[in-house]
């Protein structure tokens, strides 16, 4: 009856907010003896009443039963991979090719991120629901990790707040943290299951798991650094503009995203990182500078789209013949 759809309605509302200020803002906002009697009211009410079960219920992030093999995703968007530099003359070379190709002379404006080391995923969010994980595969075809992903407590099911595109494709990198990769290895070694060499590859083999009652028990995070597709919704202008939407739709973001301006910015940047490195909670190997302004993006992506191994050597015009 409704009082009970009601009540079912307010526990999913206050769990996914709880879990959003636990897992995306690290600001625990009840005790976890408090967290755990809401849940387990909703896991009652949904029993007494399967009808009430929706997809973006806390109680549906662990799938039943393990699925039988990985579907593909074609990406509507290729998922680039990042082409790196490895000291300061390459990356002052780098913002001068900017420059050069976007006939600029004055400094461009770079949104700077730590490189977080794990996956690349794409995640599907239609009308605010999450609809869909993927790999990053070969940035053409990915694998569907749907169900790992829905697992993971950082990955809102549901975005909240307005204005939530009708598709929205966000890109991010799915990662184990340092605290939790040590406490994973040292319960694999007290049960005599296999260690993972570093955080990376724990992330991976978490996420290549058939059954997602694994995935479950692994510590992984993840943090937004793009977006794909976008339709029935605003582009905002720079990059860093729409991480912080994605904030503010429920998504994790990087704490260290800054605008940092021309090539002295992002040497700037670089040393701050360099000596913060050690004591993040997270493995990173480098950092990403990107042109932050969308429009400019677009042009010169125009340029990259061409193969830079490769060009055509035109005739001048011919006269035309005139019959
Ligand atoms: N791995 C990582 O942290 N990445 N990867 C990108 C990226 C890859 C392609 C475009 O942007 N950005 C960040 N912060």
């Amino acid at each position: 009856d409704s009082s009970v759809i009601q009540e079912a309605q307010q526990l999913r509302a206050d769990l996914n907010l709880h879990n959003h200020r636990y897992y995306v803002l690290d600001e625990p906002s009840i005790p976890d003896a408090e967290y755990d009697r809401l849940f387990q009211r909703l896991k009652t009410l949904e029993e007494a009443h399967p009808e009430l079960i929706t997809s973006d219920s806390p109680t549906q992030r662990v799938g039943g039963s393990p699925i039988s093999g990985f579907g593909e995703v074609a990406h509507e968007i290729p998922m680039l991979s990042l082409d790196n530099v490895f000291n300061e003359e390459e990356l002052i070379d780098f913002d001068r090719r900017v420059r050069e190709r976007l006939g600029v002379q004055d400094n461009v404006e770079y949104a700077c991120e730590p490189k977080l080391d794990g996956i690349a995923v794409s995640l599907l969010y239609e009308k605010g629901l999450l609809v869909r994980g993927a790999t990053r595969g070969d940035g053409t075809t990915g694998e569907d990790i749907t169900h790992n992903v829905r697992t993971i407590p950082s990955i809102p099911l549901r975005l909240f707040g307005d204005a939530i595109p009708e598709r929205l494709e966000v890109r991010g990198e799915i990662y184990m943290p340092k605290a939790g990769f040590a406490a994973l290895n040292k319960r694999a070694e007290l049960s005599g299951e296999k260690r993972f060499v570093n955080p990376r590859n724990a992330a991976a083999g978490s996420l290549r798991q058939l059954d997602a009652r694994i995935t479950a028990t692994r510590p992984l995070e993840m943090c937004c650094y793009g977006i794909g597709v976008i339709s029935g919704g605003e582009l905002l202008p720079t990059h860093t503009d729409m991480m912080q939407q994605l904030s503010r739709w429920g998504l994790k973001i990087n704490g260290e995203l800054k605008a940092a301006t021309g090539e002295q910015g992002c040497l700037e940047y670089y040393q701050y990182m360099a000596e913060k490195r050690n004591s993040l909670p997270y493995e990173i190997d480098g950092l990403v500078f990107k042109v932050n302004k969308y429009s400019l993006q677009q042009r010169l992506g125009f340029v990259s789209r061409f193969p830079r191994w490769a060009i055509a050597h035109k005739f001048p015009a011919q006269e035309e013949i005139t019959q």
